[in-house]
Parts: C-alpha cells; structure tokens; sequence
C-alpha cells in the first residue's frame, strides 16, 4: 500500500515520513518546499516537487506510485497570518484540498487521513474538549480546515471515500533520535520560538495576552509530542484499511499548560534564562484548547510514549541545538 504524503517536507509531514519508513512502508511524498525543505526527506524516499492543487500533477502520481492512500498535511498553519491573508488560506487550505480531494477520487485512492486543528472549535465549550463540541471557528485558519472536513465528509457519503480527520491540538517536540524537528527560522510556535530564545538565536521572547480568563492569565493549550502524533496516523491507516469507519478524533494528550508554564518547562530544561516581554493579545488566540483525546485511544488503540511537557521541551530544544550547529559549519 504506497501512502502519499503530502507535505511531506514540512514539520509534522517529515515525522510521518520517517514513521512509514521505520514500517517498512512503502511512500511517496509530495510538497510545493513553500514553508518545508527537501532535506527533510529521508534518503530514498521519492519526492515531487509540486502543489496539492495540481489534479494532471497528482493524478500522475497517484498512477506511477500506485498511492492507495493520502495523508495530507499540506497546507498554510499560522493562525494570525490567517486574520491578515484569509483568502490566502481559503485558497491553499480548502480549494486545494478540494482538489486533491477530487484527484484521490478520480484515481480511484479510498482512504484519506487529513490534518485537521483545534482551531474548529469554538470558544467557551466545556473542557476537555470532545469532538462533539460545537464547531465555531474563532480564525479564518480554524474556518479553512472546518470546511475540508465538511467536503470530506460529503465525499465520503457520495464516492465512498474513507476517511480520518484528526484534530491536532499543539504539535511539539522533534524526532527522539534527532532526525527530524521543526526546522523553520520564522516559525512562530511558542515551543520552537522559546526554545530558540534559549539557544541564543532570538533575543527574547514576547508573552503575548496576560488577561485571559485563565489560571495565570495566559493561553493554555494542549502540547502533544510530535512523534505521538505520526503514530496515531500510522494507526488511522491502519484501522481504515482494516475497514473502520470514517471518524473524526482529537489528538492532544488531555492536559493543558498555560504560557507561562511552557516558558518555565523551557527554562528550568534548557538551564538557560531569557528575556520574556508582555506583549498584547495576539488575534486569533483562544484562550484555552485541551483535548478529550478518549475517541483515538479507544478507536484507533493510540497510547502516546511522550506524554510529558519536559520531554518534549528537551526534544525541541536538542533539534534547535543540531539546527544551531549546522549553520555554525554551513
Ligand atoms: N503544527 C501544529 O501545531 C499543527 C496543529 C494543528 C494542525 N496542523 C496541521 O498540520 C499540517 C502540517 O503542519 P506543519 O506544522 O508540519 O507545517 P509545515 O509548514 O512545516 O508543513 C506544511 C508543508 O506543506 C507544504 N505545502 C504547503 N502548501 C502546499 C501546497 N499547496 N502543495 C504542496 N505542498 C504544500 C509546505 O512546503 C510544508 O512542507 C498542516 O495542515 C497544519 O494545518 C499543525
Ligand atoms: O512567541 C510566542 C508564540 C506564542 N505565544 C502564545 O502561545 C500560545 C500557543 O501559540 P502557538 O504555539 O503559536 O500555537 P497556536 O496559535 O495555539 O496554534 C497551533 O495550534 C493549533 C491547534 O491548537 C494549530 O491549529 C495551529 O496550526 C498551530 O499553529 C498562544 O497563546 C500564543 O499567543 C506567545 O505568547 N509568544
């Protein structure tokens, strides 16, 4: 069964990539390199070069590999870029996921695993979230992935299409064996950013929102280890090969940590201090998303192996050490 990877270059991708390969499973991905890089590849793995959007392109690929199923990461993820470019988002999250979409059903593809958010939830549900809490997108970005699992959906309903749409709460950490990470020097994540505040590369770290309705005033979110996360899509494959149903499920660890405690983890792990400046609220912000991640583990068997906020601050901050020397002998 050879799974198409798209975005594959990027972040979340590339784990998933080394997931498979780790499996022994056969992989093809796809990504247009506009936020992801080709070095994150492993060897041997073959990659075209090219968008999602494409349908002759895709078709092509979906043919010449014999692709039997599609993970699609590819997509825009910054959620006050969003507020700013909405249309930019609408366009590369939702139209040209509608066409690959179109393309996995013309190339006759039945399974589908997308990367959905947590950003579809509304504000002021009861937490932990469950996946039946209502659906009110508070950005445009939250609003982009919405609609594709809409379409997913339908196309399920009308072409048979299986599918697994997961909501990701906040992605973390780097590979444990310090393959992969988040390699972007403009990445605004606060693990990624604090992390290169401890490892010298920014000169401080801006707090953004102190005035929340929160324990300490500052957003909580729900960190899940990236490497937990390509394992509960290997076992989405899994379970729709095997014939499972299509399902939503969050994947998130059920925990929340707030801003402030984030900073501290990074701080009391790396043994570094930084400057952390108030910033003003940043648009597009929830204050709080934590996970009710009970469906995955029951569907799908997931049991996370990195359930725990230090260690994934220790795998970040191991990455952005690698990244740092790198470019010390590039
Ligand atoms: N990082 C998170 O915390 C998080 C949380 C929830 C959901 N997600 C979703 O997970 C997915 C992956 O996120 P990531 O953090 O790895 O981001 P990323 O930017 O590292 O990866 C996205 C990849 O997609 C590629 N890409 C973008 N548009 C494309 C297109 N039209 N055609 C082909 N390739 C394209 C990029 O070059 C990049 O390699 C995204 O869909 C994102 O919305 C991420
Ligand atoms: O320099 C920074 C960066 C972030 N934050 C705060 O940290 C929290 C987390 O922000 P960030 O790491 O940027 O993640 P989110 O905006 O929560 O979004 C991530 O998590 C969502 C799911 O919850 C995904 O859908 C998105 O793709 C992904 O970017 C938020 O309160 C931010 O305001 C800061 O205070 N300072």
């Amino acid at each position: 069964m050879t799974v198409l990877v798209t975005g594959g270059a990027g972040y979340i991708g590339s784990h998933m990539t080394l997931a498979l390969v780790d499996l022994g499973r056969p992989v093809v991905v796809l990504d247009d390199l506009s936020t992801g890089f080709r070095s994150a590849i492993p060897d041997g793995v073959p990659f075209v070069e090219g968008c999602v959007g494409d349908e002759e392109l895709v078709g092509r690929v979906i043919a010449e590999h014999g692709v039997e199923a599609i993970v699609h990461f590819a997509g825009s993820i910054v959620v006050p870029d969003s507020v700013t470019d909405p249309l930019g988002y609408y366009l590369n999250n939702t139209v040209r996921s509608r066409a690959l979409i179109a393309s996995a059903v013309a190339g006759g593809v039945k399974r589908f695993v997308f990367s959905s958010t947590a950003a579809v939830y509304g504000e002021g549900s009861s937490e932990p979230l469950t996946e039946t809490a209502p659906l009110d997108p508070v950005s445009p970005y939250g609003a982009s992935k919405l609609m594709t699992e809409r379409m997913l959906a339908d196309a399920s309903r009308a072409y048979g299409l299986a599918y697994a749409a997961l909501r990701y709460f906040n992605v973390a950490g780097a590979d444990p064996e310090g393959r992969a990470g988040q390699s972007s020097a403009r990445a605004t994540h606060l693990i990624k950013v604090a992390s290169q505040a401890a490892a010298g590369l920014r000169d401080k770290l801006q707090m953004f929102g102190e005035d929340y309705p929160t324990p300490d005033g500052t957003c909580v979110r729900d960190y899940i280890h990236v490497t937990d996360l390509a394992k509960a899509h290997v076992l989405a494959l899994d379970y729709l090969a095997a014939g499972g149903a299509s399902l939503v499920a969050n994947c998130g660890y059920g925990r929340g940590a707030s801003v402030r405690e984030v900073i501290s983890s990074v701080k009391r792990v790396s043994g570094a201090d930084f400057l952390v400046e108030p910033a003003p609220r940043r648009d597009g912000d929830p204050a709080s998303l934590v996970a009710d991640p009970s469906k995955a583990r029951s569907t799908l068997g997931w049991t996370p192996d990195h359930d725990d906020l230090d260690e994934i601050v220790g795998h970040a901050l191991a990455w952005e050490r690698r990244l740092a020397e790198r470019g010390a002998a590039a």
